[in-house]
């Protein structure tokens, strides 16, 4: 393993040898990967036929640090697909190279998965919105990597992705139709929203000037994690599938000022996750391998 940041972290030949540890620990060979954002691990309780690989057990991963990240990969069959879950992602405020953040979609990749569905708990900055919305992600903006800290940064190696990659259609149309005529099946029309997601580094959730230029900037959700694993995804040619559960609102005014805590968002998620479990096993129920 290479400890120069200046290159991809883990080579081609790495991330294959971790895939390979890995599958050793299962039967199933999974063809969607899903990604549980803070508090939305439960999707993983829902699995049949469960092989669970705790993170420690896998000398390469990092350690998930932050609560409502359980860290352990699930796999089994869901809506009868076989699918592998991260239930606990990492985010780059641990202190995790972007690489890092990222890495284990890769190792997903090469485990064999062709689709990736990544969720998230967020704030709203749009005024429209309302806490327990369920957000489709349409677009992204990549704060970190505009401002020199893209995932993709470092030596490429081709086998990956190219070198200078398309980030347009990060987000699969056919999912965000599929996923969206879900929604109005299971009677979700009202909390329905589509819209951009930013990543900021976090851990400070923002001021009240930070989410008006965010606002500004056309996002219309923010959280810290989620967009360096969609850029590596697209890179490695994965289709995408990303939502956000709101969890709160984000302060636009001084008159009405809501200081988010991790503790409102991780019980917003209690609260909302079923609902958007459910939308992402239908999803997962349509998908073609
Ligand atoms: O993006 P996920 O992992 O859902 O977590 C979100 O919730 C945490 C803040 O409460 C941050 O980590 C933010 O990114
Ligand atoms: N305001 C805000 N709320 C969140 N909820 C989950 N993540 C975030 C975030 O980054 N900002």
């Amino acid at each position: 393993m290479t400890t120069d940041q200046s290159e991809v972290g883990y080579t081609f030949d790495d991330i294959n040898s971790i895939a390979k540890d890995v599958l050793q620990k299962t039967q199933h060979r999974p063809t969607i990967g899903i990604i549980c954002g803070s508090g939305l691990g439960g999707l993983a309780d829902k699995v049949d036929q469960p092989d669970v690989v705790h993170y420690h057990e896998i000398k390469e991963f990092p350690v998930a640090t932050v609560q409502g990240h359980e860290g352990k990969l699930v796999f089994g069959k869901l809506e009868g697909k076989t699918v592998v879950l991260m239930r606990g992602r990492f985010h780059y405020y641990e202190g995790y190279p972007m690489w890092k953040v990222a890495m284990p979609v890769r190792v997903m990749k090469a485990m064999g998965i062709s689709t990736l569905i990544v969720t998230n708990a967020a704030g709203g900055l749009n005024p429209e919105f309302n806490t327990g919305d369920l957000m489709i992600l349409r677009d992204h903006i990549d704060l970190p990597g505009l401002t020199g800290e893209c995932v993709l940064i470092g030596r490429n190696d081709e086998r990956f992705g190219p070198r200078f990659p398309a980030t347009v259609g990060t987000y699969d149309d056919q999912l965000i139709k599929q996923a969206k005529a879900i929604a109005q099946e299971l009677g979700y029309g009202p909390v329905l929203r589509e819209g951009v997601y930013i990543m900021i580094g976090g851990p400070t959730f923002e001021t009240v000037a930070e989410s008006r230029l965010l606002r500004n900037w056309g996002a219309d959700a923010v959280g810290m994690s989620t967009v360096p694993e969609a850029v590596v995804a697209k890179h490695c040619g994965l289709k995408v599938f990303g939502i956000s559960l709101i969890t709160d609102m984000c302060s636009l005014s001084y008159d009405a000022v809501n200081a988010t805590t991790h503790e409102e968002v991780l019980k917003i998620g209690q609260k909302r996750a079923g609902d958007l479990q459910k939308l992402v096993s239908c999803l997962i129920g349509k998908i073609q391998d």
